[in-house]
């Protein structure tokens, strides 16, 4: 029996890559060339770190938060199930309360009708109602990924549905690319790197589907 292969949903880190507008875009060069030190190549990187496929520490939206480095690895590596919602704009506990859920299952990857387009900041997103934050909780959900670069509108001061999932003890995850994934149940790995103090981090976002 041949296991499954493990999935790359992470949007590539490319120099054109879409970034939050006003915030700092992603650049990689190389700062110096092997011809230049006589030895080896050495890249250098800049960038938000909210770049591409990404988490969000508590930090990001409350000054009393967790940083990305304080938060517990098992976050963000275990059984996800991915839930296709793509056939609307709104999502409400109504909507999601219309799947099955498993009781082994907590974490969830959301499907939107946003298509993958890594190099393009999206003008409109599917919305989040915030009131899926406690239906989730009580389906004991602890991570909630999506495809789309954030889980509030881009132009919200208030941030309603991070403020509403950060108070039901879920963590946030941005950006996946999930067009070449059919709902299912999967593994996931998804870990941030431990940048001291950051508000975020980019993620390299993987998963592997599970036979039922
Ligand atoms: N870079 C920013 C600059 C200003 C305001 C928001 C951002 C965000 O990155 C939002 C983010 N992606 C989020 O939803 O968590
Ligand atoms: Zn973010
Ligand atoms: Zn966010």
């Amino acid at each position: 029996m041949s296991e499954n292969k493990w999935i790359d949903i992470t949007q590539p880190l490319t120099n054109d890559i879409a970034h939050w507008p006003g915030d700092t875009p992603f650049s990689f060069e190389l700062a110096c060339t092997k011809k230049e030190t006589g030895s080896v190549n050495i890249g250098q990187i800049t960038s938000s770190v909210h770049m591409g496929t990404h988490v969000d520490a508590p930090f990001h939206f409350d000054d009393n938060g967790t940083t990305i480095d304080q938060l517990d690895v098992n976050i963000y590596i275990g059984k996800a199930a991915v839930i296709d919602v793509s056939h609307v704009t709104n999502i409400t506990p109504k909507l999601l309360e219309g799947y099955k859920w498993e009781d082994d299952v907590t974490r969830i990857l959301l499907r939107t009708s946003l298509p993958n387009n890594p190099k393009r900041f999206p003008k409109e997103l599917p919305v989040l109602d915030p009131a899926i934050a406690p239906f989730l909780q009580q389906k004991e959900i602890k991570l909630l990924g999506v495809d789309m670069p954030s889980v509030d509108a881009p132009d919200s001061n208030e941030l309603a549905t991070h403020h509403a999932l950060h108070d039901n003890g879920i963590y946030i995850l941005e950006n996946i690319m999930l067009d070449h994934i059919s709902a299912g149940h999967y593994e996931l790995i998804a870990l941030p790197l431990a940048i001291q103090g950051a508000d975020g981090s980019p993620v390299r976002a993987v998963i592997r589907r599970i036979e039922k």
